[in-house]
């Protein structure tokens, strides 16, 4: 009888113990963090019984859907930031600067003053990527270097940023070029074989390729017009984050077995398969001395990386999903914004033909155009890739006047910062690249008000590469084609992990004599 009541009385206090972690975790903590940030003059939704568990979530997919229902007019560069983001600026319209939102049952806190952003950008031990990502797609793709910390993180870099060095991506221009001369030699014949001397054509595909060409052959030295497998899996991976739904955004939602998640694990274990095949292979190569080629998979190979085989897939996967939409829509968008501002592309490539004459792009001429890297800067500062960017604090810290409660994240909202009057003045959301005319320094008054490869010390370790790819394919087509909107095209940004024309990009496309 003793026994049985001391066993009843166990229970009692188990069930009421997890029953209280449980309501701490779902309702109490998230109220007292809502109510700390509401003390500070922050505003936001309330974390009510419809926001339990989701968060904003169920508001974010419908004004989503709802925004992304319908074209805006091209040139309304008001509306295109709109359009693109329409959640983070709903947020700011009904909320100010000082806003929060609730990504689940953490808030999510914006900061928008420039010295706030500098200090969480060098600050990263204490601002942490630290990725909570719950989104078990998600999960499979933001991998690699992204994923690690302090001294972990910083050993890393350290093996790896000299490859991305501008002196070593210099060796990338000619397959640039040689990248760049496909998709040239096809879009000409298009054109020659057309009735009228011109034709339309929705470039995204072509210039994914042309991306995925330089890409494959610098990160892993393969050929992609003889194997696309690793990247095609990659893309696949990419595409199936676009079907992910709330449930997706659940803590252990990887474990369901919905569709999607089925698929992920198949195409991850291929991927993975592959990645490991290709790593057996080349160190194999390595060990005979047979290989020679200089990318960034051999570099990995010969670097302590290579003993953690899980790592090195990690940081090969990683590396893809990082480069390639991002480069790639880039690069769109700047196709799309020299059709649309026409007489940016009457400017740019006159520059170009003065520059280069009849010869093709090469690094000394690149350094010496001055309209094509203003008018990509006006790009990234209009249509940025990742449209924010978000830190996670482990313990409450002080901010500035802000102190800041533990388990939160921040976020900088790059589209709203970059579209700010404040900093950019009354013509903040005009398209008008000679704000650039004498660089970004210039520009930003020095202020961490334009960041869309990040700041400081955790900066994109691509963004050189990346510059390099875009600013030698445009002045390579430049040199070739003239480009016209189409009159099918739609002016529709939005973001699926990256800013990309919803509707393509069809693009009237002639060739220069
Ligand atoms: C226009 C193209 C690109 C844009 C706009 C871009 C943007 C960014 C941004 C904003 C971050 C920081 C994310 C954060 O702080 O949360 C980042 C990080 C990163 N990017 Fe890029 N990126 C581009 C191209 C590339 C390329 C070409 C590569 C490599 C081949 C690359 C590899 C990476 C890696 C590895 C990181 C993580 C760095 C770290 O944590 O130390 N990116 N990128």
């Amino acid at each position: 009888m003793e026994t049985l009541k001391i066993a009843i009385s166990l229970l009692t206090i188990t069930i009421f113990t997890v029953a209280w972690k449980i309501l701490n975790w779902l309702w109490l903590n998230p109220r007292k963090k809502e109510r700390f940030l509401r003390k500070q003059g922050f505003k936001g939704n309330p974390y009510t019984f419809r926001r339990l568990l989701f968060g904003d979530e169920k508001e974010i997919q419908k004004i989503h859907a709802e925004a992304w229902s319908k074209p805006v007019n091209i040139r309304d560069e008001v509306q295109t930031g709109k359009r693109a983001a329409p959640f983070i600026f709903r947020t700011y319209e009904k909320y100010g600067k000082k806003a929060f939102v609730w990504a689940g049952l953490r808030p999510k806190v914006f900061i928008m003053e420039p010295d706030h952003m500098k200090t969480i950008f060098f600050n990263h031990s204490t601002f942490q990527k630290n990725f909570k990502v719950t989104n078990s797609v998600v999960q499979e793709l933001i991998t690699g270097i992204i994923r690690f910390e302090g001294e972990e993180w910083s050993k890393r870099r350290t093996i790896m940023s000299p490859k991305f060095q501008l002196e070593k991506l210099k060796q990338m221009i000619p397959l640039v070029l040689k990248c760049s001369d496909q998709v040239i030699i096809e879009w000409k014949k298009l054109v020659s074989n057309s009735k009228d001397g011109s034709y339309t054509l929705d470039v995204c595909h072509d210039i994914e390729e042309l991306i995925s060409g330089v890409t494959s052959q610098f990160l892993f030295g393969i050929d992609y017009a003889k194997d696309k497998e690793i990247f095609h899996l990659i893309t696949q991976l990419s595409e199936l984050t676009k079907q992910a739904t709330k449930v997706s955004n659940l803590p252990g939602s990887k474990f369901l077995p919905t569709e999607t998640n089925r698929k992920s694990k198949r195409l991850t274990k291929e991927l993975h398969q592959r990645l490991y095949k290709l790593m057996c292979e080349r160190k194999k190569a390595i060990k005979e001395g047979k290989v020679v080629e200089d990318n960034v998979f051999n570099m990995l190979l010969e670097s302590e990386i290579a003993n953690n085989q899980d790592e090195m897939i990690g940081h090969m996967k990683g590396f893809v999903f990082n480069s390639h939409d991002t480069t790639a829509f880039v690069l769109v968008w700047n196709l799309i914004l020299l059709c649309i501002y026409s007489e940016w592309q009457d400017r740019a490539r006159e520059e170009v033909f003065r520059v280069f004459g009849n010869r093709r792009p090469d690094y000394e001429g690149l350094s010496q155009l001055k309209v094509l890297p203003m008018f990509m800067n006006e790009v990234l500062r209009l249509y940025p890739p990742l449209v924010e960017l978000s830190r996670f604090l482990e313990e409450e810290i002080k901010l500035g006047e802000y102190t800041l409660p533990a388990d939160i994240q921040v976020i900088m909202p790059t589209i709203l910062v970059h579209r700010d009057p404040e900093f950019w003045g009354e013509d903040a959301n005009e398209f008008k690249p000679e704000r650039f005319a004498e660089g970004v320094l210039k520009a930003t008054n020095g202020q961490a008000v334009f960041f869309p490869f990040a700041w400081g010390p955790r900066i994109c370790i691509g963004y050189n590469m990346a510059l390099l790819q875009v600013k030698l394919v445009l002045a390579d087509l430049l040199r070739n084609f003239s480009f016209e909107i189409s009159p099918t095209y739609e002016h529709a940004p939005r973001v699926v992990f990256t800013q990309q024309p919803q509707y393509g990009a069809p693009i009237i496309l002639r060739n220069l004599n």
